[in-house]
């Protein structure tokens, strides 16, 4: 568990709270503009003072008063021309009701993303509220508003009265005035619909408007913000003064704030006689230490995304993810698995639209693996991204396939599930012990086309090949699931990643040439990890493209998921590994995973430079091992 999760005396605020792009700028930008919808008056700033944010950890956000309000007046003015007419438009048709202060403009906009995030996974949406959504709720809101102001002939004709009472109002424009004459008049004149029209017209017009000039606002506020910003890394004698002390998550919580800051913009908020490496370092320590990761480990994450997304990267890692289940369709459908678990009081939701298998539970009055639809063997409590490699390898009735690393099964009752209990799955894995737990979901869930079996993965194409699909959901470092064992965080080492990629690269030579390429059905490879490292996902990949030119990468036929890398740091892999799919807590809403799917061209191994090779794999069965390549290779 990370420092930030050890901290009792108060959360420290999510580090992205200050983003200044996406949406949470979007976001800032609504509230702006609902603040200024309800607060401004010429001649009063509706602007945040800088002021407000904290300085510690060497930075500095300074303010010059008399220039700020002078702006933020002129700002005002101009805004109030456009925002009286709005108010005009709105002031007697009730449409303030319910929206309250700037208070509760924050309110709205928390519980417009919570829905958000509902719909979302009740629309089976994984790739997050999209801003189109979020801009069709905003378009359904302004219908709404709309139609009431549209609709409510007597607030309308009202609306002139009450403006002259309002003495705000008698500052207007004469300009306003014989506007509102020239309307009545033309009100007069034309049919219900096309008055309706001309205001609907109008209301988008100072919409947009008023959406532009918050947009300038925003933008130049920002770039006063940067004026201002100053940050000095701390020295060594700082940092040493620092570690006698308590540990203070806000100071190392404001300071990564502050760098990654300072590295977003960087020719213009560094110091001069500071390189990138230097802030790189020091927030390379900051991260490692405020959620509790080696810096080994912190620093290989971080190298993924760029610094901002490697922020919510982190922050991700300290959030469950939803408990999912998996509907055995061996023994239930799934629209009566839901029916029977709410009748139990279980609040659940389909998982996505991409799977018609998976439920959410959200939370249950029972445990969910002690509920008799369990025992019964109805459903499989699995993360949502471990659906993802079976689906990649769409294993198909009466097939003949083998999954090398398999226990507990979550996996291989999956693919028996696909096959409706067809053909034959030979379920391995090198660990008897696991196996146990293999074997009782096996028999739980009515599979009865399994062979459990005890091998070491890398000797399998000894024992038999000639298999339709082979599944190899590797060993891994577990870096895609920190948040259910947050262990990894510090205990794995580089000569532990070592270790496993090496194993990894062999067991997946060994996959490679269990398979007959000449399968009616298939011939396909699927290669799975639950980490997001290079090393273990597309590095082994590439080498398997390497070893074995007579398989390629195919479309894993997932319709989400991020592009596998096909360079990283200065490295390039083969082109096709963009056809690999990485997800993550952060993008997906589910554990770090990574699914890649090979087919098998031929049962020939033809060497990296071209030739044949003299020996075919064990892929039909019975023929001899591949011969081991005389040529060295780095990895
Ligand atoms: C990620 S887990 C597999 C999870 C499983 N596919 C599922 O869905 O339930 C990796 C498995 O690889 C097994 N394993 C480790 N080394 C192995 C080897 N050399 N050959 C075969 N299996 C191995 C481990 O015992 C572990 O059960």
């Amino acid at each position: 568990m990370g420092r930030r999760a050890q901290n009792k005396q108060g959360v420290p605020l999510p580090l992205d709270q200050e983003k200044r792009t996406g949406k949470v700028t979007e976001k800032l930008n609504k509230q702006l503009r609902n603040n200024i919808v309800k607060n401004s008056k010429p001649g009063k700033s509706t602007r945040k003072s800088l002021e407000d944010k904290g300085s510690s950890g060497g930075s500095k956000r300074k303010r010059e008063k008399e220039t700020d309000n002078s702006i933020a007046i002129t700002k005002s003015r101009k805004s109030s021309a456009v925002l009286k007419t709005k108010k005009d438009l709105f002031e007697d048709s009730d449409l303030d009701q319910g929206t309250g202060g700037p208070e509760s403009g924050w309110d709205n906009m928390e519980m417009a993303s919570e829905d958000g995030e509902d719909s979302d996974i009740s629309m089976g949406s994984y790739e997050g509220t999209s801003d189109s959504d979020e801009d069709e709720d905003d378009s359904k809101e302004l219908a709404a508003r709309s139609s009431d102001f549209l609709f409510d002939k007597d607030e309308v004709n009202s609306h002139s009265d009450s403006s002259d009472e309002d003495s705000a109002e008698e500052d207007s424009t004469e300009e306003e005035e014989e506007e509102g004459e020239e309307e009545e008049e033309e009100f007069g004149e034309l049919g219900d619909i096309e008055k309706k029209s001309r205001k609907l017209e109008k209301l988008q017009k100072l919409e947009a408007t008023l959406a532009e000039e918050e947009q300038r606002d925003m933008i130049e506020r920002n770039e006063q913000e940067e004026d201002f910003f100053e940050f000095t890394l701390p020295t060594e004698e700082d940092l040493a003064r620092e570690a006698e002390s308590p540990p203070d998550l806000n100071v190392v919580q404001q300071r990564i704030q502050d760098v990654v800051h300072v590295l977003n913009s960087f020719s213009q908020l560094r110091e001069s006689n500071r390189s990138r490496s230097e802030y790189m370092n020091q927030l390379t320590r900051d991260m490692a230490f405020y959620y509790g990761y080696s810096e080994f480990l912190l620093e290989k994450l971080m190298q993924l995304f760029p610094v901002s997304e490697a922020i919510e990267f982190f922050e991700a890692n300290e959030v469950p993810r939803p408990v999912t289940i998996r509907t055995n369709t061996l023994k239930t459908r799934r629209r009566d698995l839901a029916q029977a678990l709410i009748n139990r009081g279980v609040n659940l939701d389909v998982i996505g639209k991409w799977s018609k298998v998976g439920l959410t539970i959200y939370d249950s009055p029972v445990p969910i693996g002690a509920t008799p639809e369990y025992m019964a063997g109805h459903y499989m409590i699995q993360a949502a991204s471990s659906f993802l490699p079976v689906m990649a390898l769409s294993p198909q009735p009466h097939e003949r396939v083998l999954d090398m690393s398999s226990a507990p099964g979550g996996k291989t009752t999956h693919c028996a599930a696909l096959m409706r209990n067809t053909g034959v799955i030979f379920a391995n894995d090198a660990n008897k012990e696991r196996e146990k737990a293999l074997v009782a979901n096996i028999h739980r869930l009515g599979v009865s086309n399994a062979v459990v079996c005890n091998y070491d993965g890398r000797e399998f194409p000894k024992v038999m090949g000639g298999f339709d699909r082979v599944l190899l959901d590797a060993p891994c470092s577990g870096t895609g699931v920190i948040s259910k064992d947050a262990s990894v965080k510090v205990n794995k080492t580089e000569q532990d990643f070592n270790m496993l990629t090496h194993l990894q690269k062999e067991l997946i030579l060994s996959a490679i040439d269990s398979v007959d390429a000449n399968s009616k059905t298939g011939g396909y490879i699927v290669y799975s990890t639950c980490s997001v490292t290079v090393d273990e996902d597309e590095s082994v990949v590439d080498y398997a493209l390497r070893k074995r030119p007579n398989v390629k990468l195919v479309d894993t036929g997932l319709d989400f998921g991020r592009e596998g890398f096909s360079k990283f740091r200065g490295k390039a892999f083969h082109p096709s590994l963009s056809l690999t799919r990485r997800f993550f807590a952060h993008t997906h809403n589910m554990d770090g995973f990574y699914v890649a799917k090979f087919k098998k061209l031929s049962n020939k191994i033809t060497s990296p430079s071209g030739e044949n090779g003299s020996t075919e794999a064990r892929s039909t069965g019975g023929e001899p091992k591949p011969k081991k390549s005389k040529k060295k290779r780095s990895d």
